[in-house]
């Protein structure tokens, strides 16, 4: 009991701590999967970006290391669609498909590792911080939903059918999230969630398998008040707030319009830390795996609205798909110009 009772205390200091040690706020990186095509990866595959672990690394420690020199304070892995499953079929074993997925946390250590052996006395991460310690960083494993699997665009429907119960979803995540939580990422970043049942299937698995590191929940939606299966955000954020390995709640891949409201629903039903790294605004065509303009989606827009949400409870700003290092070279910059940290540095000059 006493033990069960220090590891949820744990949990929930993780965050707290490292936000206070990032000055209230800390910047997540951006999208990682279109970076990597940016970069001339061909990810057009039923493994999308987990492809790359596989025929390109270095592409991946690159992406990392990119988001990273841009002031990211978590950088996400590369196994949103890495799952066993999606590996066995492309003709790899049970043990070689176990291996990928760690590592890709080892990947992102080692960058982080990279990262640090870069930084030295002098660069802007000291002034950042205000004092002569290290920037924060974290190591969040991404997981992404069983619609991210059918690599078809579903988790932007979040219709898996009635044959898929809460069990099937239990039991398709589970050994992912048992090697995921054991590979060495301070985190697991549960993204993109579509639906309330996915939901209710990770709060189960991170309590009944004794999960021992924290986790944020981060849904999105194309409306602003729902998930894509219709679920209200305030009941998917009820679900999130009551379980105790969560330790954040937000919105991923959502156009940046909808965000400011989504943040104030997620308000009124959790205290915990609220995470937001909205896409670009464009839309994803999952059949022939493109992003179609809307016309509406514009960086400046994007990055303008950093300190409404900063305003309106968020303390965790990032990008999702189509984002790129300057878009969080632009919200590391609002936010450590507006943070305590920065405010000493200004009052001691
Ligand atoms: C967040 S969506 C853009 C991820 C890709 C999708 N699961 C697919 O495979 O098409
Ligand atoms: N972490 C993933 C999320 C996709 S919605 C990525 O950035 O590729
Ligand atoms: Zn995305």
């Amino acid at each position: 009991m006493g033990s069960l009772v220090k590891k949820e205390e744990t949990s929930s200091s993780l965050m707290t701590e490292f936000l206070e040690k990032c000055g209230g706020y800390a910047v997540v990186d951006g999208g990682f999967a279109t970076e990597l095509e940016r970069h001339g990866a061909d990810i057009n595959d039923p493994l999308w970006s987990a492809k790359c672990l596989i025929t390109s690394p270095h592409l991946v420690t690159k992406v990392h290391l990119d988001y990273l020199e841009s002031g990211a304070n978590i950088i996400i892995t590369a196994s949103y669609q890495a799952t066993i499953q999606g590996f066995v079929a492309k003709g790899l074993s049970v043990g070689e498909a176990e291996n990928l997925l760690r590592r890709s946390i080892e990947i992102t250590c080692e960058a982080r590792e990279i990262f640090y052996n870069r930084c030295t006395k002098g660069s802007w991460d000291f002034a950042y911080a205000g004092t002569a310690s290290r920037r924060p960083v974290l190591v969040a494993a991404s997981v992404g939903s069983y619609g991210a699997y059918l690599a078809d665009g579903s988790e932007y429907s979040g219709i898996y059918g009635d044959s898929v119960s809460k069990e099937t979803l239990k039991d398709f995540h589970r050994r992912r999230v048992q090697i995921l939580a054991k590979s060495g990422a301070d985190l697991i970043a549960f993204e993109t969630i579509p639906n309330k049942l996915e939901a209710e299937a990770y709060a189960d698995l991170l309590e009944e398998e004794g999960i021992e590191i924290p986790a944020w929940f981060s849904f999105t939606s194309k409306d602003g008040v729902t998930v894509p299966r219709g679920d209200s955000v305030v009941e998917c954020a009820k679900v999130a707030d009551s379980c105790k390995k969560v330790v954040a709640i937000g919105i991923n891949c959502t156009a940046p319009r909808y965000i400011h409201d989504l943040i104030i629903s997620l308000r009124q039903v959790t205290r915990k830390p609220i995470v937001v790294y909205p896409n670009s605004g464009e839309v994803y065509d999952g059949l022939n795996k493109k992003w179609i303009k809307s016309g509406e989606e514009s960086e400046e827009d994007f990055v303008s609205y950093v300190s409404k949400w900063r305003d309106e409870g968020a303390s965790l700003f990032g990008g999702c798909c189509r984002t790129t290092p300057n878009t969080i070279r632009a919200i590391a910059k609002v936010l450590s110009s507006e943070s305590p940290a920065a405010s000493k540095l200004k009052l001691k000059q």
